[in-house]
């Protein structure tokens, strides 16, 4: 079975982070390990609280799965202080992955700063230039470029830009524009655009940790990179079109509906 390491914060109320990634990794077959940032107090509504984990356990967390397990690909998500980016860069350079999926996490849809001010200078230098692919929303983007996208040209542009902090590849998420969530995927040379229709729901909480878990889970089974992005972009599709009004907030996307579709589970209360 292939494997894939998601290192990220956790969410109490299981929608985003670890909690999103490994169900996102059982989902698409893969078996999931997990290193713990950060413990936030979450739930669909806001986060209320977070606690950093101490940077010497998250090498320790780092070291004790790579010293035993075979990691086919890792997910990086919320990193939360330049301690923290410092500490993971270091000790990913010790073990060298191959494949890593980069979510430049900062702020929650409630508006919770998920990485201090101070750390986003860390991640452009320390780590996207180890990332496979960096998955930003458009406000992640505009931070990282320094530049406002409004429109497809701009986001080509950014594009380019966080290409030339290192990284191999990059996927725009188009899903805070208006109209349709387009994303754009950029591998140097190319673009293409991957489509994707609006689905009316407030059930979106997670869903850009669920698209780059599944990207992780392709690529640890050996999909090219654009096919890893296409497929990973039709499983968050279907998971926020039976998306699951749970909570009073923002409720969470479904990963395992397409798993009920397949063992034609009868009386799944999905
Ligand atoms: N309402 C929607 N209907 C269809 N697709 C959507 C919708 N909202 C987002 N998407 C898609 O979901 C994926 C995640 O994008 P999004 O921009 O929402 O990530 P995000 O802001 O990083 O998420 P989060 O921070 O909540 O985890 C993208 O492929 C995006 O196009
Ligand atoms: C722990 C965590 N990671 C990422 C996000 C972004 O959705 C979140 N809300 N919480």
């Amino acid at each position: 079975m292939k494997t894939a390491l998601t290192i990220a914060g956790s969410d109490s109320g299981g929608g985003a982070g670890i909690q999103a990634d490994l169900k996102a990794f059982a989902a698409n077959g893969v078996f999931g390990m997990s290193v713990i940032t950060a413990v936030t107090a979450q739930n669909t509504q806001e986060v209320r609280s977070v606690q950093n984990i101490d940077p010497a356990i998250i090498r320790d967390q780092i070291e004790a799965v790579f010293d035993d397990l075979p990691v086919d690909a890792v997910k990086i998500g919320m990193l939360s202080s330049a301690d923290i980016v410092r500490t993971v860069a270091e000790a990913l350079k010790k073990y060298s992955p191959e494949l890593v999926v980069l979510d430049p996490v900062m702020v929650s849809k409630g508006g919770h700063h998920l990485l201090e001010q101070d750390a986003i200078q860390a991640l452009k230098e320390q780590i996207i230039p180890i990332a496979s692919i960096v998955t930003p929303n458009i406000p992640e983007a505009e931070v990282l470029t320094g530049k406002r996208i409004l429109t497809q040209e701009d986001m080509k542009e950014a594009c380019i830009t966080i290409k030339t902090l290192g990284c191999r590849t990059v996927l725009l998420k188009g899903g805070h524009f208006d109209g349709p969530p387009h994303d754009l995927f950029f591998d140097g040379e190319e673009f293409h655009w991957i489509e994707g229709e609006r689905i009316i729901t407030k059930n979106t909480h997670g869903t850009g940790c669920t698209l780059s878990s599944a990207i992780a889970a392709n690529l640890a089974k050996g999909a090219s990179m654009l096919e890893a992005v296409k497929q990973a972009k039709q499983f968050i599709t279907i998971a926020i079109l039976h998306s699951l009004s749970l909570g009073h907030g923002h409720g969470p996307t479904n990963h395992f509906y397409e798993l009920y579709q397949k063992a034609n589970l009868k009386n799944s209360r999905y």
